[in-house]
C-alpha cells in the first residue's frame, strides 16, 4: 500500500527529531536525495560534468533543501545557478551553495522574464520556492517568473518536496505552477501529490526516506499497488459454482441509452462474476443479449442476486421505476449496490453503508446540491474539479456511503474518512462509455466479494483495512483494474486512442496478470 500524508503529519513526525537537534541532518538527507534524482535525470539526457542546473529558491526550508542539493551538484561538476526569489534565503543553504562556487541571482532586483530565460536554458530546473510551509500560491515576481518559465517549456523540472503552488494536503493548485517531470518528496508522500489537480503537476513522484517514517500517523490517503489489488481480487475455487461466485442484478440502459446497458453488462461478465441478470426495456435487452449471450434478461421480477448495479444509461419513467424497485429490493435484502449515472438522482433518503456511489465531477456537484448541506453554497463541476479530495470526503460524510469520484485520479472516500486514490489510467480513457465499463467491473467485484469482506484473517485484514473501509477498498480495486485495462489497451495501439469497448476487452488480461503476480509471490 502506498501511503500519503498531510504536511502537518510530516511536521509532527519530524518534531521529535527537530527537538533533539537533528533538523540539519534531516535537511542533508532530503538534499542528498534530491541531488541524486537530478543526477539521474541529467544522465538520461547527457553526461553530468558541464551540465547546468538552476535552482529557484524560496526563503524557507524548501529553498534550503534546493540550495544544499545544488551545492552537492556543483561539487559533482555541474554548472549551478540559484535564483533567490525572496528578500531572504536559507542562510546555511546559501552559504553552502556559495562555498561550492554557485552563481547567485536575485529575483527582487532582476527581471522575471530574463531570469526565466536563464532558467529555461539549463538542463534541469529545481523548483524549491515553496514547500509544506506555503500559505496559498506564488505571488508577485515569483509568480511572474514561474508563469514565464512554464511558457518557455524547460527541458526538465524537478520539484523539491511539492511543486510550488500545489497544496501539499489537498492537491488544490494555486496557479501558476511549474509543472514537474519529477517530484522528490521527503519523509512521506504528500497527499496533494496523489490527488488532482496537484497530481497532474507532480510528474513521477520519488520518495526519499529521511528517518521519520516510523513516526508517521495513519495516512491521509492510500493507493493500492498491483500486489495489493492482486491480494484483494476474488478468485474461484474448485468448489465454486456460478451462484456461489456471485450474481449481479443490473438495471441499466433505456430506449435512449442502449449502449450503456451493453457496456456495463459485458464489463461485469468479463470481470469474473458468476452471472448477470439484466433488467430493462426489450430494445436494450436485445442488444445486451447480442453482446453478452451469457446474461439473462428478466423484464420484471428478478431472481436472486448478491449485488446490484443500478444507473448507467437509466432514463425515462419506465426504467427509473425499475431502478427504484431494485433499490427497495436491495434495501430489504441488505444487498450491496453500485449507484451510477441516471440513478444518482433517485437515491432513497438514507443509503446503507454497503452502497457505493460512482459519480463524475458534474454528477457529484449535482448530488451535493441535492443534499442541501446547511451553510453550503451551490457546488459546481469546476469546484469539484479544483478540490476533488475535499468534495468526495464531504459527499461520503453526508450520504454515509462510499463515494467513488471518477477522474484522471479516481478518489474513493469511505464515510470513516479513509480515502483511496488510484491513477493507473490514461487520458484516452476520457471517452464515452468508459464509466459504464467501470460500473460493470465494480458491480462484478461487489457481487463476488461479499464473503471475503467480513473475513478477519483474510486479505483485507492483512492489509490493515477496517471492516468499515472494505467496500471502499473494493471500489479502489475496480478503479485500478479499470485504469490498468485502459493503459494496457492503449499500449496495444502504441499509446493511441481508446474506445470503451477496447478498455473492456483488456479487463480479463489485467485480472489475469494481477492474479499471476499474486501467484508468483506466493511461490
Ligand atoms: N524541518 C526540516 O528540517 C525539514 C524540512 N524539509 C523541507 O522544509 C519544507 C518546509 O519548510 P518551511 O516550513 O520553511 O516552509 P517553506 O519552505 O514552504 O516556506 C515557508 C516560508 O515561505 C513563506 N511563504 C509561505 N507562503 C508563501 C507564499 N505563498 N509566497 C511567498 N512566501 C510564502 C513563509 O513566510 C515562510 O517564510 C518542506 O517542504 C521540505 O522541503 C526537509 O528538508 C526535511 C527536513
Ligand atoms: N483524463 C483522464 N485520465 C484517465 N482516466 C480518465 C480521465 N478522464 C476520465 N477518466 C476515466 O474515464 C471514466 C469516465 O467515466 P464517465 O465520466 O462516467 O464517462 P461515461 O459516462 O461516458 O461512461 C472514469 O472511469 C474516469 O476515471
Ligand atoms: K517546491
Amino acid at each position: 500500500m502506498i501511503s500519503a500524508f498531510t504536511g502537518q503529519q510530516i511536521r509532527n513526525a519530524e518534531q521529535p527529531l527537530l527537538d533533539s537537534g537533528e533538523g540539519a541532518v534531516l535537511m542533508q538527507r532530503a538534499a542528498y536525495g534530491l541531488a541524486q534524482e537530478v543526477v539521474r535525470e541529467v544522465r538520461k539526457r547527457r553526461k553530468l560534468t558541464g551540465a547546468s542546473v538552476t535552482v529557484l529558491a524560496g526563503k524557507g526550508n524548501n529553498g534550503g533543501d534546493g540550495l544544499f542539493a545544488a551545492s552537492m551538484l556543483a561539487r559533482r561538476g555541474m554548472r549551478t545557478t540559484a535564483v533567490l526569489a525572496a528578500d531572504a534565503a536559507h542562510p546555511e543553504g546559501l552559504a553552502a551553495f556559495e562555498a561550492a562556487g554557485g552563481r547567485v541571482l536575485h529575483l527582487e532586483s532582476g527581471d522575471p522574464e530574463e531570469l526565466a530565460v536563464v532558467a529555461a536554458g539549463s538542463d534541469v530546473v529545481i523548483d524549491a520556492l515553496l514547500g509544506t510551509g506555503a500559505r496559498g500560491g506564488l505571488r508577485g515576481a515569483a509568480a511572474e517568473l514561474v508563469a514565464c518559465l512554464q511558457e518557455l517549456g524547460p527541458a526538465c523540472v524537478v520539484a523539491c518536496d511539492v511543486p510550488s503552488g500545489v497544496d501539499a494536503n489537498s492537491g488544490e493548485v494555486h496557479w501558476p505552477v511549474l509543472e514537474a517531470d519529477v517530484t522528490v518528496t521527503f519523509g512521506g508522500i504528500k497527499a496533494g501529490l496523489l490527488a488532482d489537480p496537484g497530481e497532474g503537476c507532480a510528474g513521477r513522484v520519488v520518495l526519499v526516506d529521511i528517518g521519520i517514517e516510523h513516526l508517521l500517523a495513519a495516512p491521509e490517503l492510500r493507493r493500492l499497488t498491483a500486489k495489493d489489488a492482486a491480494l484483494l481480487l476474488p478468485r474461484p475455487t474448485r468448489r465454486s459454482q456460478k451462484y456461489s461466485r456471485g450474481v449481479l442484478g443490473v438495471v441499466a440502459g433505456s430506449e435512449r441509452y442502449v449502449g450503456a446497458a451493453e457496456l456495463c453488462v459485458h464489463a461485469a461478465a468479463v470481470s469474473g462474476v458468476g452471472m448477470v441478470r439484466y433488467q430493462g426495456p426489450e430494445a436494450a435487452a436485445r442488444q445486451v443479449l447480442a453482446r453478452t449471450p451469457e446474461s439473462l434478461w428478466e423484464s420484471d421480477e428478478p431472481g436472486r442476486v448478491q449485488a446490484w448495479l443500478i444507473g448507467p444509461g437509466v432514463d425515462g419513467n419506465e426504467q427509473q421505476d425499475r431502478a427504484r424497485k431494485a433499490f427497495r429490493s436491495a434495501l430489504d435484502a441488505g444487498l450491496p449496490v453500485v449507484v451510477d449515472a441516471g440513478a444518482l438522482s433517485l437515491l432513497p433518503e438514507r443509503c446503507p453503508a454497503n452502497w457505493i456511489l460512482t459519480p463524475h465531477a458534474g454528477e457529484l456537484a449535482t448530488l451535493l446540491g441535492s443534499l442541501h448541506a446547511a451553510g453550503e453554497v451551490a457546488v459546481t463541476r469546476e469546484d469539484v474539479e479544483s478540490r476533488p479530495l475535499h468534495f468526495v470526503r464531504l459527499a461520503a460524510q453526508q450520504t454515509g456511503v462510499t463515494v467513488l469520484l471518477k477522474g484522471a485520479s479516481t478518489l474513493v472516500a469511505s464515510p470513516s474518512g479513509v480515502v483511496f486514490s488510484q491513477s493507473e489510467g490514461t487520458p484516452w480513457m476520457a471517452t464515452a462509455g468508459s464509466g459504464d465499463v467501470l460500473a460493470g467491473v465494480l458491480g462484478s467485484l461487489m457481487a463476488q466479494s461479499a464473503e471475503a469482506l467480513t473475513d478477519d484473517d483474510g486479505a483485507y485484514a492483512a492489509l490493515g483495512l477496517a471492516v468499515e473501509d472494505r467496500w471502499a477498498a473494493v471500489a479502489a480495486v475496480a478503479a485500478t483494474v479499470h485504469g490498468r485495462a485502459g493503459t494496457a489497451a492503449s499500449r496495444v495501439f502504441d499509446g493511441g486512442p481508446l474506445t470503451a469497448s477496447a478498455i473492456m476487452g483488456a479487463v480479463p488480461h489485467v485480472l489475469g496478470s494481477l492474479s499471476a503476480e499474486c501467484d508468483s509471490r506466493k511461490r
